[in-house]
């Protein structure tokens, strides 16, 4: 028997960054987005942790360990952990989402992971354990699990919905390098000099969210890790000025880059964008509608 989760990307709507705690985590006040791009995680019984790794064309499979070192193992060892059980199983990830983007492919595939264990072993797990568990696992994880749009508090741990009544369209715009996740935030202190106010999420954004205006939407949309991320990656600023060429109403990098998102006016202007980005010489180009959902079963 095997269980089949689906698992979305995210980005950040808005990203508040304040100074470096005393644990090396910085807290913030975000609001996270779910897009409809997805990795598939299927699992089943075996007698050691194995993992296998798949992707769509243009995804970077070979950056993704499949030993221990894969989130999805560590995953699986805190539930089994959790419930003092020895079962191991074989976990395939087939992945849609680009690695090492700002997309929190790792982080999908990790509540992922939870969900369909969970469902393999009947295990009944609390809502609530498992937000505690993805919570350990990282930041990120414990919104992969929720999805929709939601506003995270704490390191990002801390998870709450918020009403978003738009149906949204987006261009992801992918990069060959990587961006590793703590060298931005080395780069935001290092800007910041240590300092920075309580990050507070903005009203105009949420009442952007509940009215579904795409204009308002437009104007709302923020990020403080994207100025280090753009000092430690300058050559990302031709990516943001081709994303304006090509028409998109906004531009942003998702969460710590670099991963550029687009916001468009419907299906077909980010279809059109996105093409106007392919012809700008940027292959990795992807349309995604958002809220979408969090970790679900698709089979078993
Ligand atoms: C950039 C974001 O994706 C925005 O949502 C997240 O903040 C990153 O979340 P993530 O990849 O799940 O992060 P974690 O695996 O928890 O932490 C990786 C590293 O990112 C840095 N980190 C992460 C979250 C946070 N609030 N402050 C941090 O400084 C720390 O150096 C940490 O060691
Ligand atoms: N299941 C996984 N999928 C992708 N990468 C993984 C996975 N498990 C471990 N990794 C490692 O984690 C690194 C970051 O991967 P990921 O795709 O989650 O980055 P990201 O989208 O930038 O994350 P975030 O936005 O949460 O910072 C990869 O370079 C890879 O070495």
């Amino acid at each position: 028997m095997s269980v089949t989760v689906r698992a979305a990307a995210k980005f950040n709507l808005h990203l508040g960054v304040g100074a470096v705690r005393d644990d090396g985590f910085h807290p913030l006040a975000t609001v996270y987005h779910a897009i409809g791009l997805y990795d598939d995680v299927s699992v089943s019984d075996a007698d050691r942790w194995e993992v296998v790794v798949t992707a769509e064309d243009r995804i970077a499979v070979h950056e993704v360990p499949t030993g221990d070192d894969n989130i999805v193992v560590r995953a699986g060892r805190a539930l089994t952990e959790h419930h003092g059980i020895g079962n191991a199983a074989r976990i395939a990830i087939h992945k849609g989402i680009p690695v090492a983007g700002g997309l929190a492919g790792g982080s999908a595939d990790a509540a992922a992971t939870l969900v369909a264990l969970d469902r393999l072993w009947s295990l009944q797990t609390s809502d609530d354990d498992l937000l505690s568990l993805a919570a350990e696992l990282g930041s990120d994880v414990p919104f992969a699990l929720v999805g929709a749009t939601a506003i995270g508090r704490g390191r990002g741990e801390i998870v709450a919905p918020v009403a978003d009544n738009g149906a949204w369209w987006w261009v992801a715009v992918g990069n060959e390098q990587g961006l590793s996740t703590p060298s931005v935030y080395r780069a935001f202190d290092e800007l910041t000099r240590g300092g920075s106010g309580d990050p507070e999420v903005p009203e105009p954004l949420l009442a952007a969210l509940e009215k579904g205006d795409v204009e308002l939407l437009a104007e709302a949309l923020a990020n403080d890790l994207q100025a280090p991320a753009l000092a430690l990656r300058p050559d990302l600023a031709q990516t943001f000025a081709d994303a304006e060429e090509a028409g998109a109403l906004a531009v942003q990098l998702s969460g710590s880059g670099p991963t550029v998102l687009l916001l468009c006016r419907d299906a077909t202007h980010a279809r059109e964008v996105a093409g106007a980005m392919q012809a700008l010489d940027h292959p990795r180009v992807w349309t995604a509608p958002g809220p979408v959902a969090g970790a679900h079963v698709i089979t078993y």
